[in-house]
This record gives structure tokens, C-alpha cells and sequence, in this order.
């Protein structure tokens, strides 16, 4: 489930079958270096949030071939060398890896991963990475959309029971948290990350109890200081607000409190205002009004516009699955190979390497790259993101700076004054974790931070500004200039 461990074989089998191919060609131990980026931001958003990192890192840590997984392979219709088997049991990852830090804020075609080493290892890891990046980001990107639309009102994640599964249940509960939820129902999310967790009750509670207000005092005296009543089992109205309005009263008697109640069908604006006037006019302005009921960004902000009263957002489906786009196709591509024949006495020498495509939004580019976010000293806003290649080329420093689109050239610009924030920073070296992770509040605190670095334009839900992503003129030469020798060489 939740674990990290053992996971070797969560990959696809022709990573394992280029493995052995490499093997068998004595290729394996060759140096590459691959980038994890995406196309297309998820939901029409302006941005996404990058998340998953804290797993690929468990993961690398505990990358091992096991026992039982070399027997496994041993069992495969490839029919696998002994050799190879016995080269896995000693398996370790000896690479380095490159990331932008979860909750950051990271767009279309930028690396959020760079990882350098083995082609052997390199390859065997794609698969577990981009599964990871995929789908805590894209979790962590459909939250910040809810919290954008949400501003200061609570946010609940009650999407377990939806969920694909409990490993989505688990990190996209924490996914949701690092983009500004602020609990969730699922225990063992706030076991293992430290999230809030909070509950009210269920239909069932209700149903089990001859009587509605039966069954709302029974929960008030086994739990006086958490009492959110659901109060739509029979009748919101009629029935469930005055049974929680008698609730409350008992409770203040006993100087306690009536926390909440909980809309979970109808008309959630109409019932939300009709039960805040029930509520306020018997004293109970701070019993709070949470509802749910198949809630998203675009509902909550319906429901905001029609003047619902609701303090509080339980969000569950729409959230966990990512309803409305359920996969973020990030993707894992070589840029750069140790090139073939004799190597000098250090460094291997590395050359870039390319990938075609009749697609011009499909050519990678090439070269081992790293991306500055620029921001302007004046305002504090981020003005572009920027990449350019680590050979050759000078990092942004602060002076006059070309910006230029990756794909459309012609779209060009200059920048002064500004800071170069590297995003990607050294997660492994040589196999050795570098970076410390960060605390999970921590993590929230700097997604928190991450937006303020942005004009609102980039951040509405609806038709946002197109936040702009550029190549460094070297990059975007280098890539040019391959792409040209291999159409020549085509033509020849
Ligand atoms: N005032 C409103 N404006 C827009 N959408 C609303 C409003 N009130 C509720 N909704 C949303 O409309 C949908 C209603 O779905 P549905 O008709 O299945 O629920 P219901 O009949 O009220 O409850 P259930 O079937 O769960 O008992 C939900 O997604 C809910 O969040
Ligand atoms: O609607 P979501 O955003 O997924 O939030 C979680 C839902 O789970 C519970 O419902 P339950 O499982 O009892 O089903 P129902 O209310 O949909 O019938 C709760 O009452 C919410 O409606
Ligand atoms: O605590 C709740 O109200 C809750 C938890 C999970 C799913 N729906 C509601």
C-alpha cells in the first residue's frame, strides 16, 4: 500500500527489458541524464503545483531488488541472463537527482526533475517518478484551485472513499493539504504526514436512533467539544436544523458549544441562508455551516455567488479522482548521453541528445538544463521562467536578460533588474541524499509564499494569463541546430 519499500518491480517491464538490453551490450553503466516535465496544464488552470517529491525520494532510498523479485524476473519469458539477475541483486542507485521543491508553483515544459547517472538506473526509475509527479501534482494543482475559489473558508478532504485506491486516498490527501486544505477525514493520512484530521458523523448515526434528536444528543454527550451535526437525513428544515438548534442550546447550558452543522443535499445555497437564520436568531451566530454533496471549484463558487452561508467545505470525489482530468501527462525524456568512444580522465563527456517530433510542441530540447524563476526586484512578481543549459552558458545573474519562447521564437523579450531564483536544487548526489525534506507545514507555508510571487492574473480559475516559460538563446540554438542535422540527414 502505503510503502516504499519493495517497490523495484513498480516499474514497466521494458524499462527492465532496456536494462537487460543495455546489459548485454555492455551500455548499462553509460551516464545519461533525463528531464520530467509537462505539457499541458491540468483543468485549464494557469499553473500547476508540483508535489511528490517526499515519495520518489523514499522510494530512491529504498530501491532495491528484493529476493523474491529476482526470482520473479528469473521466471519472465525473456528468459533474463543470471548474470543480469546477480548485476540487480547488487542494484543501488548511484545517480544524482534534481528537483523543484513540492508546493512550487511549476508550468508547462520546464523540468521538475533532473536525473543524472546509469542509464541502467536512470531507465529503471522513470516509470515510479512520473506516476509519483503525476498524480500529486495534478492532486495538488486541482486543490489550489478550490482554495483559490474557497479564499479563507474551510477546507475539508473527505475523498477516501473515492479515491483510486488508498495510495491516492493517502497522498492526495496530503497533496490537498500542501496546496491549503486544512484537515482531512482519512486517519491514516494524518498518521503518517501529521495533516488535521476532522469528522462529523454519517447518515448511519442518524438512521441507527429511532429519532433524529436522539441520535444528535447521544453524539453531543459522547463527544461535547466536536459536535458538527448532519442535519439532512430526513428533513434539513423542518426537521435537522431544530433538532440541532435544541442540541446547541443544551450544550451552551453545559457551557459547551454547538461546533457545527453539516449540509450534505438540496439546494445548498437556499438551506445554508435559511439555516443561518435559524441559527443567529436563537444566539448561535458561531455554529459554523459546513456542506458537501459532489463539490468543486466551480459549485463552491456558484454557491459563494448565489450567497450561500457556508463557513466550511467538505470536498470529496471531485478532488481525490481529479474528475474533470484525471492524469497529468508528465513525461520523462533523455537529454544528454555520455558520448561513445574514448573518455577523457574525468568527467565522462556528455552530449545532448533529441527527440523529433512532426509535433513541434513534442521536440524536446536538449542538454542538461537548469530553470530560474525571474523576478522582478520592483514589484516582487515573477516575470517568466527561464531556462537555460549548465555547460556553456552563463546563469541569469541580475543583468539584461533575452527571453524566448521555446516554441514560438519570434515571441522575444528583455528583462532588467530582476533576482534568478534556480528552481531545481540537489535532492541526491552520486546516490547520497543532499537535501533535507522539508516538514510538511513547511511545505504548505512555501506553497503559500509560491503564489504571492505571481499576479493574480496567472492564478484565476477562468481563462488565466499565460504565464511564460522561455529558452535561454544558447538552448534555443543547440536545439535548433540538432533539429536541423537531423532533417539534413534525413534529406540526404
Ligand atoms: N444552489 C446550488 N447551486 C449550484 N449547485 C448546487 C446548489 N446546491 C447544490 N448544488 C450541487 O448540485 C449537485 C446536486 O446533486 P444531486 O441532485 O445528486 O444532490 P441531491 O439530490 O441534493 O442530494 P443526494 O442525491 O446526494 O441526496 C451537487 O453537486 C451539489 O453540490
Ligand atoms: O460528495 P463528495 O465530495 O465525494 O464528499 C464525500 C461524500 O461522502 C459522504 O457521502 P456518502 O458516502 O454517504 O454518499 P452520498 O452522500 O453521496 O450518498 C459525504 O456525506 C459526502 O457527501
Ligand atoms: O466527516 C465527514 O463529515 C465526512 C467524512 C468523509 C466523507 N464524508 C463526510
Amino acid at each position: 500500500m502505503q510503502t516504499t519499500t519493495g517497490m523495484a518491480l513498480h516499474t514497466d517491464k521494458y524499462q527492465i527489458n532496456m536494462m537487460y538490453a543495455h546489459w548485454v551490450n555492455g551500455t548499462h553503466n553509460k551516464k545519461t541524464v533525463f528531464e520530467a516535465f509537462f505539457r499541458k496544464l491540468p483543468f485549464g488552470n494557469g499553473y500547476a503545483v508540483s508535489a511528490g517529491l517526499e515519495r520518489i525520494v523514499h522510494y530512491i532510498q529504498a530501491l532495491r531488488f528484493e529476493e523474491d523479485d529476482i526470482a520473479y524476473l528469473g521466471e519472465q519469458e525473456e528468459n533474463y541472463d543470471p548474470g543480469f539477475l546477480e548485476e540487480l541483486r547488487r542494484f543501488r542507485f548511484t545517480g544524482s537527482l534534481f528537483a523543484v521543491r513540492e508546493g512550487t508553483l511549476v508550468f508547462p515544459n520546464e523540468p521538475l526533475l533532473r536525473v543524472e547517472g546509469r542509464v541502467f538506473e536512470t531507465q529503471l526509475i522513470e516509470t515510479a517518478l512520473l506516476n509519483f509527479m503525476n498524480y500529486q501534482t495534478l492532486i495538488a494543482t486541482k486543490a489550489s484551485r478550490i482554495k483559490q475559489i474557497a479564499g479563507e473558508d474551510g477546507l475539508l478532504e473527505f475523498g477516501t472513499r473515492r479515491a483510486q485506491e488508498a495510495d491516492a486516498a493517502l497522498w492526495g490527501a496530503r497533496a490537498a493539504y500542501v496546496a491549503g486544505f486544512d484537515a482531512t477525514s482519512n486517519m491514516l493520512a494524518g498518521k503518517m504526514f501529521g495533516i488535521p484530521t476532522k469528522g462529523t458523523h454519517a447518515h448511519a448515526w442518524v438512521q441507527s436512533f429511532a429519532e433524529e434528536e436522539e441520535a444528535f444528543e447521544r453524539f453531543a454527550k459522547a463527544l461535547p467539544g466536536q459536535v458538527t451535526l448532519l442535519v439532512d437525513t430526513y428533513d434539513t428544515l423542518s426537521s435537522g436544523v431544530p433538532n440541532a438548534i435544541r442540541i446547541g442550546k443544551k450544550l451552551r447550558e453545559q457551557g459547551k458549544r454547538l461546533q457545527g452543522i453539516r449540509l450534505d443535499s438540496g439546494d445548498l445555497a437556499y438551506l445554508s441562508q435559511q439555516a443561518r437564520i435559524m441559527l443567529d436568531a436563537e444566539g448561535m451566530e458561531d455554529v459554523a455551516i459546513v456542506a458537501s454533496n459532489d463539490l468543486d471549484e466551480n459549485t463552491i463558487l456558484n454557491l459563494k455567488a448565489q450567497g450561500a452561508k457556508i463557513d466550511t467545505w467538505g470536498v470529496g470525489t471531485q478532488l481525490i479522482t481529479a474528475a474533470d482530468q484525471p492524469a497529468l501527462g508528465g513525461v520523462y525524456k533523455l537529454v544528454a548521453r555520455e558520448a561513445d568512444g574514448p573518455q577523457g580522465d574525468g568527467a565522462p563527456r556528455m552530449e545532448p541528445t533529441i527527440k523529433i517530433s512532426g509535433n513541434p510542441e513534442k521536440v524536446t530540447t536538449p542538454g542538461r538544463k537548469d530553470v530560474y524563476r525571474i523576478v522582478d526586484r520592483k514589484t516582487g512578481k515573477a516575470i517568466a521562467d527561464y531556462i537555460c543549459l549548465t555547460e556553456g552558458e552563463k546563469a541569469p545573474t541580475g543583468e539584461r536578460l533575452k527571453l524566448f519562447h521555446p516554441v514560438h521564437s519570434y515571441l522575444q523579450k528583455y528583462v532588467e533588474g530582476y533576482d534568478a531564483l534556480p528552481l531545481l536544487e540537489a535532492v541526491f548526489k552520486d546516490g547520497e541524499q543532499v537535501m533535507e525534506l522539508p516538514a510538511l507545514e513547511e511545505i504548505r507555508l512555501f506553497h503559500k509564499r509560491q503564489l504571492a510571487l505571481f499576479w493574480p492574473q496567472y492564478l484565476r480559475k477562468l481563462n488565466p494569463e499565460h504565464y511564460r516559460v522561455n529558452l535561454s538563446e544558447t538552448a534555443w540554438e543547440l536545439k535548433m541546430s540538432m533539429i536541423h542535422a537531423h532533417t539534413a540527414s534525413e534529406t540526404e
